[in-house]
């Protein structure tokens, strides 16, 4: 069993996935966080789970009755353990609150449906009392994207009904709708249910020779639902597309009935794709059952390529000239660049291999160089050469010097592992969190100087020692990601300190001509931007199929699509 296809447990409340495999910060590692002056703060473990407070269960005796009546008793949920574990996501302000004893955005009831006659159910008999409906996936939302706190603040909006008070808050764990249900080797064409996480689904597609493609960092505790749900984007969307590049169809339970679009054809001219509709949706218009997508071949072989560039400018004129000149076919699956800060970050974590990495590259004049990490997958091995050798002459030219290839293997490696390092930070009082945008090549460099300069300058604050770096990891023809992780020890009010960064950055990314979110998602954190983004009727015509599909505004309130 290799990473992608080997699970672990379901991800502990107050940080991520299974703490014993968590790999520590080196001694090392400390010292150069303090050289940067960030400073190890006291230990601060996360409050036991019976010292997180809860709001009370609003829902009364009948309310519960009723949804034990759909999924039977046994799937519904109101202990303690439960609500805690689905009180949040991932994002920094979430685990914060949860490790700090904050549950205030805790569901009253989880619900575990086992198929779509059910979900579908459950939403009826949630409109009809009008309790709020929160899809529950792996998750690992980073946007706020699963807390409750929005439907619990008591108001659901509803274009025909106005706003009225909810009756308490649902969280519909879709962890038993978890099968592979077809699979069509011939149109390379699979059908999913939506709960399956991403080694669960390389499971499944193991015997049929096939691979999904698509591996976010999220990877082993993400599922399916959530990937058509958020628009997301893998580390390998650069090769095999991101997951809105390769949704064919849906199936959608709503108040109003069951959405079945798409999956007949392989394109059609049938009016607007409606199917764009449900990709992204966030849990606001409805809850996914079943999504049918393009599957590749299991790849048989590897190549892989690191190359130092002389700046993060020259790296990302070598990234242009793989996706103009070079092209699709050809492209390598994985494309990273690091800025110049982050490839001193990496070097200097890497211990003594990252000083020889160093020394290689000022004795060749790089004084400040920026890494790139390359994997090529496919089937036939002198396709994969063929395919580096093409790439690698753009590299060359641009001003690169290769590195030996067991730098991207160490890359790949670790993929998985950088989520546990943010739970050793906080446990350190350090704050640490990312954020994502893309732009046209002509203007990544300038948003990429605005929005580090943004971070920086709001971190900074009182002298602060702040680490802000950025990387490249999707390239397309027009224009590329840029994903920027930032470090600083936290203020008397650390969420203020958050919020402070994150409007600043979102502010500087709006102004520079970004997309307020590359593969995120909207959830609360960026509802506020949505309209920068999408124009006041842009938020109208969202507003409208929201009422049209969910009348009485009990999916998902407050998320994605901003209150007015
Ligand atoms: C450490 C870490 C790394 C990450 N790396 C990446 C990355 O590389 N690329 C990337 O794209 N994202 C990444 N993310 C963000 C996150 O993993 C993605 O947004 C992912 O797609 C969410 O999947 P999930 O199953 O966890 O969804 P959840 O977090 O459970 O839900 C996300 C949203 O989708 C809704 N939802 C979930 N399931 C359904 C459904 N069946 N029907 C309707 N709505 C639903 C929820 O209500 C919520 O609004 C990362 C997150 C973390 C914590």
């Amino acid at each position: 069993m290799d990473e992608l296809t080997r699970s672990i447990p379901r991800s502990v409340w107050y940080g991520w996935g299974d703490p014993a495999e968590a790999p520590p910060l080196s001694a090392g590692a400390w010292s150069a966080l303090a050289s940067w002056g960030v400073a190890r703060g006291p230990q601060t473990p996360p409050v036991a789970l019976e010292a997180v407070e809860l709001p009370p269960i609003a829902l009364g005796d009948k309310e519960v009755a009723a949804l034990r009546e759909v999924v039977g008793s046994d799937h519904v949920h109101t202990d303690r353990r439960s609500r805690v574990e689905h009180a949040g996501g991932k994002s920094y302000p979430d685990l914060w609150r949860l490790r700090h004893g904050d549950g205030s955005e805790a569901p009253d009831v989880i619900v575990e449906p086992a198929d779509a006659a059910e979900v579908q159910r459950l939403l009826e008999v949630c409109a009809e009392r009008r309790i709020a409906v929160v899809p529950f996936g792996g998750g690992t939302s980073v946007v706020g994207g699963v807390g409750g706190v929005e439907a619990r603040g008591g108001a659901v909006e509803g274009g025909d009904t106005g706003e009225q008070r909810c009756a308490g808050v649902v969280a519909v764990d879709l962890r038993r709708l978890d099968q592979l249900l077809h699979v069509d080797p011939v149109a390379r064409l699979a059908t999913f249910q939506p709960g399956l996480r991403g080694p669960d689904i390389e499971r499944a597609l193991e015997p049929h020779g096939l691979t999904l493609g698509h591996f976010p960092q999220s990877h082993q505790e993400a599922t399916l639902g959530g990937y058509v749900a958020t628009r997301s984007a893998g580390q390998a969307s650069t090769g095999y597309g991101r997951i809105d590049d390769n949704v064919l169809g849906v199936r959608l339970a709503t108040p109003r009935g069951e959405l079945v679009l798409g999956g007949r054809s392989p394109a059609s001219a049938a009016g607007p794709r409606l199917l764009d509709l449900v990709v992204g949706s966030e849990g606001a218009l409805g809850i996914i059952t079943e999504a049918t997508l393009r599957v590749a071949p299991r790849p048989a072989a590897k190549r892989y390529a690191a190359w130092l560039l002389p700046s993060f400018h020259a790296g990302s004129e070598a990234l242009r000239g793989l996706a103009q000149e070079v092209g699709p076919g050809l492209l390598p699956d994985v494309c990273r660049l690091s800025d110049e800060e982050e490839t001193r970050v990496n070097l200097a974590l890497a211990g003594r291999s990252g000083a020889v990495l160093r020394r290689y590259g000022r004795v060749r004049g790089l004084e400040e160089p920026a890494l790139v990490v390359l994997v090529w997958e496919g089937t036939d091995s002198a396709a994969l050469k063929h395919r580096q050798s093409v790439c690698e002459r753009v590299l060359g030219r641009d001003g690169g010097r290769r590195l030996p290839a067991r730098v991207a293997r160490a890359w790949e490696k670790g993929r998985f592992a950088g989520p546990y390092l943010r739970d050793e930070l906080m446990g350190r009082r350090i704050l640490v969190d990312t954020l994502e945008t893309a732009t046209t090549w002509d203007r990544l460099g300038p948003l990429h100087a605005a929005v580090g300069s943004a971070i920086r300058s709001s971190l900074a604050d009182g002298g602060r020692g702040v680490v802000v770096m950025c990387h490249v990891s999707h390239v397309y023809a027009t224009g590329a990601s840029l994903y920027f992780t930032f470090v600083a020890g936290e203020s008397a009010d650390p969420l203020a300190q958050w919020r402070a960064v994150k409007s600043a950055a979102t502010e500087a990314i709006v102004a520079g001509g970004g997309t307020i979110t590359h593969h995120h998602g909207v959830g609360v954190d960026h509802a506020p931007w949505l309209g920068a983004e999408i124009g006041d009727l842009g938020l109208d015509v969202l507003r409208a199929i929201k009422t049209e599909l969910d009348p009485t505004g009990i999916l998902n309130p407050g998320k994605l699509i901003p209150r007015r």
